[in-house]
């Protein structure tokens, strides 16, 4: 396959709301799926927004209901769903985490955040994972989340372990929307990757979000920009770009790892 259809699950998440969330999700899939999306990608954190002080009552104990929500949501509709990620409760401890599943229900990747955002108190009430995940997708793909984005060691390092295609799902504040749409060009052309971002829209008690989920291509063009309102985006990619950058430029041919 040398294309796939990319549907970004722009949503507006409700403040420590899972019930109303899942609902948004599951419409957000119905609607992917009448779009003919082969991949719907879902936001940071979707099913209780950063509400991380009633962790206790709202985490999803060991991520069981969000798998099996996702699981059967990418049966029915016969595609593959990038979960975005939820706060998970686990062995006395809380996960921001991604769960990945493919038309057969099969658990592709689950990657807990490696880079807890301290300008959100992420850090004290989250705890950290330390693994990359890397599946295909017709390419080699991995899942990063939203702070991650500002560590290029990190994507560099799942780029040389083979990955072509980056999903980014996001909580991204307005204010730094620009340093958002940097920072994912920057990664697309640094590592010759597409990079496929879907942040949220709306606010919390904190911040205002605004949306501008967006698709880089492995040159750094932007294939697709959303603005400020729930939506669910769709775009094809064509995955030949990726060798096509690579052959151009072939930075991992010409790279010195022996250097740095
Ligand atoms: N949810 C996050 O990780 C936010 C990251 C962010 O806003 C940034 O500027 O970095």
């Amino acid at each position: 396959m040398t294309q796939l259809t990319l549907a970004l699950a722009q949503i507006d998440i409700a403040f420590g709301q899972p019930e109303q969330n899942y609902q948004k999700v599951a419409d957000s899939v119905a609607e992917a799926a009448r779009k003919k999306a082969d991949v719907v990608v879902l936001p940071e954190m979707w099913n209780t927004g950063y509400d991380l002080e009633h962790l206790e009552t709202l985490a999803d104990p060991d991520g069981l209901r969000t798998q099996t929500f996702l699981s059967d949501l990418a049966r029915h509709y016969h595609l593959t769903i990038v979960g975005g990620s939820v706060a998970t409760a686990e062995n006395e401890h809380f996960f921001n985490r991604s769960l990945t599943l493919d038309a057969q229900s099969h658990l592709l990747a689950s990657y807990a955040k490696a880079h807890l955002f301290r300008l959100m108190n992420e850090e004290k009430f989250i705890t950290a994972g330390s693994e990359a995940n890397h599946f295909t997708l017709a390419v080699p793909a991995s899942v990063a989340i939203c702070y991650d984005l500002r560590f290029p060691e990190w994507f560099r390092r799942m780029a040389s372990d083979g990955t072509q295609l980056f999903f980014l799902p996001a909580e991204w504040p307005m204010p730094r929307l620009p340093q958002f749409a940097a920072l994912l060009t920057a990664r697309a052309i640094e590592n010759q990757a597409f990079v496929v971002a879907v942040n949220r829209v709306g606010q919390d008690p904190g911040n205002d979000f605004g949306g501008q989920s967006q698709v880089i291509d492995p040159f750094g063009k932007r294939l697709l920009q959303l603005d400020d309102q729930p939506q669910v985006g769709i775009v094809t990619i064509d995955l030949a770009q990726i060798a096509a950058a690579r052959q151009q430029i072939p930075v991992f041919t010409d790279r010195r790892p022996e250097l740095y």
